[in-house]
């Protein structure tokens, strides 16, 4: 069944889910639940070791929540993800995956896949049912609001049902989610003032507020906004028991059809050039803003939810992080290696001959094309470079060399920092000290080919002992500047052994990097609470990505 005036778009009659679809899906959970169950109860026994009895619950309802309509979908999802091996070495930094940590713990899907997995994906048509599946899963769990939803939307298919309801039965009928009494009561209000005054491009309506602090305040609270007020408002904001996640979902998934611009939210049947709802739109919920990213992602675009920001295809390789999630790993899975032969076979190889610069500018072309690299980047490193030219540190020690990006970047500005000068003869050094062999190698390697042999010493083997080695072997007797960029959790232990050592001396300055992503907290508490230390942060970029991140500086003040 379904009665639509097209002209007016007038939604009071409309029904786009027929009562057998909704039957089918309400006769389909049974069999669903029961093989979710025996994947659940398989999984809660496989990893029995590591969950114990809670973790295993939250797991199971995640994913009965994430199954929402699409149970199939994730299934095949979750059986398609290439298992990678983690890295053989050190623990991996994550600076990547906290990115993604940052909106939605849910599974994503790939882009490949036709659906996410929102409710809304398929009630778009059916604003009456879009919302009020939005209104019943606002702040409740999908697994508990999608039954409540069935059973709602069977008995009051239209809003004329809805509106006609009766109180005590509709309460009943929500009562499996809680606040039922209220809940029922704004459904009726919302029924009521939906066939008052129906949703229509003609009328808008102010919400404060929405979608940023302090938007609304230019709209009256009773004014009605006709099609050619360019202010904003929003066509269902005057509907009780509609907030932001209603409206998020309203835009994203059916306004451009509400107002006849388009056949679908995808923007189906428009003119070209036409930028559909969806793509404005920055939600504050998780599930939502996951949504957001996967789908400008099927776009070719990187979006970031933290700045609504989209990262106009940028960095390819950012691609794998966005489709493996979790499986994602950054670093050691033959990358390097990977890395030093693409160099070798890059066409501007013969520039890169005693050209530091241009070594490292391939490596970022690399890293963002086609494989993510652990270093320090050109935002941040361009940030430490002016350090040095500015302090012109003769020593220079860092903790975790990698690959030697940051050892040719750092090290050619060292050499060019005292290059004019005629100073006390002593050699400027660049220590760079690096715990795995192999990438000891491909540094050494970069900087011979960097011609940088002269200032760039690579020392393999962890930083603690290479420390402690040097200075008994009296090749390294203080420090002026200390760099720190291995690992995370070892930043104040590394640090301690420095001072052991008698290394840091008035005017030494120590830099960390990663401090806000993946984060040294703790070290940043030790730098900011130590009597030696004048210390502040600042503000730079993971690259590829963008991602905001932080250098601490200290000056060494004894
Ligand atoms: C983030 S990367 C360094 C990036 C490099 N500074 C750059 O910007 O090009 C961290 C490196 O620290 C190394 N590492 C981990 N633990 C270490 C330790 N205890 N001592 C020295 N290096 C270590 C890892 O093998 C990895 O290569």
């Amino acid at each position: 069944m379904r009665t639509i005036d097209e002209n007016n778009r007038d939604y009071r009659f409309r029904i786009s889910a027929t009562e057998s679809q909704l039957m089918g899906v309400v006769t389909d959970l049974p069999r669903r639940s029961t093989r979710l169950q025996a994947r659940n109860n398989h999984a809660i026994k496989s990893n029995g070791s590591r969950g114990g009895p809670q973790q295993n619950d939250r797991r199971q309802i995640k994913e009965e929540e994430g199954d929402e309509v699409e149970g199939q979908t994730l299934l095949v999802v979750k059986s398609r993800q290439p298992k990678l091996a983690k890295p053989p070495t050190a623990p991996t930094q994550r600076r990547l995956i906290s990115y993604l940590k940052t909106t939605s713990a849910c599974r994503i899907p790939p882009i490949h896949a036709p659906r996410f997995g929102l409710v809304q994906e398929r009630l778009s048509d059916n604003l009456y049912e879009l919302l009020v599946a939005a209104m019943l899963w606002n702040r409740t769990r999908g697994m508990q609001a999608k039954p409540v939803f069935l059973a709602l939307i069977q008995r009051y298919p239209t809003l004329d049902h809805l509106a006609k309801a009766n109180f005590s039965e509709l309460a009943d009928l929500i009562r499996p989610i809680g606040l039922y009494n209220s809940r029922a009561k704004r459904f009726l209000l919302f029924a009521q003032a939906w066939l008052s005054s129906p949703p229509s491009k003609e009328r808008r309506y102010r919400r404060m507020h929405y979608p940023s602090a302090g938007d609304g305040k230019d709209v009256g609270p009773t004014e009605v906004l006709d099609e050619n007020d360019t202010r904003e408002g929003w066509e269902i904001a005057h509907l009780p028991g509609i907030g932001p996640y209603a409206l998020d979902s309203f835009r994203i998934f059916h306004r451009d059809m509400l107002r006849g611009l388009a056949k679908d939210w995808e923007g189906t049947g428009a003119p070209p050039g036409f930028e559909p709802e969806w793509k404005r739109v920055n939600p504050s919920d998780k599930e939502l803003k996951a949504y957001i990213r996967w789908r400008w992602l099927k776009e070719g675009y990187i979006w970031d939810p933290s700045s609504g920001r989209k990262l106009y295809g940028k960095y390819p390789s950012l691609r794998k992080l966005e489709e493996l999630g979790d499986a994602y790993v950054e670093w050691n899975d033959g990358r390097e290696p990977a890395l030093l032969r693409w160099l070798y076979d890059h066409p501007s190889f013969p520039e890169m001959r005693n050209n530091p610069r241009v070594i490292c500018d391939a490596m970022d072309e690399y890293a963002a094309q086609h494989n993510f690299l652990i270093n320090i980047g050109p935002d941040k490193a361009e940030k430490v470079a002016a350090l040095i030219s500015e302090k012109k540190p003769k020593i220079f020690v860092e903790l975790g060399g990698y690959v030697g990006y940051s050892a040719l970047w750092f090290g050619n500005a060292l050499k060019n920092a005292h290059k004019d000068s005629t100073g006390d003869g002593e050699q400027a050094v660049y220590w760079s000290l690096e715990a795995d062999p192999v990438f000891a190698g491909i540094a050494m390697n970069l900087v011979d080919l960097a011609g940088l042999g002269d200032v760039v010493k690579i020392v393999t083997g962890k930083a603690a002992d290479s420390l402690s080695r040097l200075k008994e072997e009296g090749k390294l007797t203080m420090v002026d500047m200390l760099f720190l960029d291995h690992i995370e959790d070892l930043y104040v232990t590394d640090l301690k052994v420095a001072e052991s050592l008698a290394l840091l001396k008035k005017g030494s300055t120590v830099v960390a990097d990663n401090v806000l992503r993946p984060g040294a907290p703790d070290y940043k508490k030790y730098v900011e609470q130590h009597p030696s230390f004048e210390t502040r942060a600042i503000k730079g970029l993971i690259i590829p990505g963008e991602f905001g991140d932080e250098i601490e500086v200290s000056e060494y003040t004894a």
